[in-house]
């Protein structure tokens, strides 16, 4: 379990994230929405210390991350930033990287078989030998979500990791960080901006709004009332056969999209 207690975060005299409160399980895909600025990015950068605790009490099981270092929280947690940083490395590179905070310099057979399974599964085979620097950006996304999910950590924080993939990618990065999540045993957060893709793959939905967490819930228990409370918009949502159908800032007003499919139809 992971477990976060009252936690402020400010950077200088500014004030981040206020009183957040989570107790998240492995085997759960914890999904974060909110507008922008809203604080998301934050929470995951100071899950794994890259901005400073102000107040409050991190911890998973019995490990106190609080006082830790970055270094030892790093052995638990694989964390994907919106903006990855470029470099002179390959794809394997990067794969092997991954698997180094357990082998060292020397990877095992275990290790080799685990980056095999992975350049399968994310369909790397023509990219092992380019330099990451000349991928495109859906491409390298893929890239670093198969380096972070390789490194089997306790807690994966991915922060909009589809935002470059086309929807046949994003759909099936989804549904392999939801199923990864549940065979490792992950504690998952991640960052998406998609609502339906949010509401249809998590587990459960944090909604971040001006710095603290709006509501916490199991997403099939979210409302088109919560989500336009979020936004400050209309909000109609309604699920069929699993699927969750959301339309933002809906109004029997405007019909423009009924008139240019009428004109459509009259065309033909
Ligand atoms: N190091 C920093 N110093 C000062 N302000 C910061 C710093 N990092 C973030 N902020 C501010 O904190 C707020 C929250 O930023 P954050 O990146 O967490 O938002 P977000 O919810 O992830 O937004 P988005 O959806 O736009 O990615 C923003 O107003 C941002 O400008």
């Amino acid at each position: 379990m992971l477990k976060i207690t009252n936690l402020h975060v400010k950077v200088k005299k500014k004030t981040l994230l206020t009183n957040i409160n989570l107790e998240l399980k492995p085997k759960d895909l914890n999904i974060i929405i909110g507008p922008n600025g809203a604080g998301k990015s934050t929470l995951l950068k100071s899950l794994v210390k890259v901005i400073d605790i102000h107040k409050g009490n991190i911890s998973l099981d019995e490990i106190e991350f609080t006082t830790a270092s970055i270094n030892s929280v790093s052995k638990y947690i694989a964390y994907m930033a919106q903006f990855n940083q470029n470099s002179n490395l390959t794809t394997l590179d990067v794969l092997e990287i991954s698997r180094r905070k357990y082998s060292g310099f020397s990877l095992s057979k275990h290790d080799h078989k685990l980056i095999e399974d992975s350049i399968n599964e994310f369909a790397l085979q023509k990219f092992l030998n380019r330099d990451i620097d000349t991928l495109s950006g859906g491409e390298r996304q893929k890239i670093f979500l198969a380096a972070a999910i390789l490194q089997e950590p306790k807690i994966l924080l991915l922060d909009e990791p589809i935002s470059h993939l086309d929807p046949k990618n994003q759909i099936e990065m989804l549904e392999l960080i939801r199923n990864k999540t549940k065979e490792k045993e992950f504690i998952t957060i991640t960052v998406l901006h998609d609502l339906q893709n949010a509401l249809h793959y998590a587990d459960k939905i944090i909604m971040l709004k001006n710095k603290e967490i709006l509501y916490f819930e199991n997403s099939l228990n979210i409302t088109q009332k919560m989500i336009s409370k979020l936004f400050d918009t209309t909000c109609k949502l309604f699920w069929q056969e699993g699927h969750p159908f959301l339309f933002l800032g809906h109004s029997h007003h405007n019909n423009t999209h009924n008139h240019s499919h009428k004109k459509e139809t009259n065309d033909t």
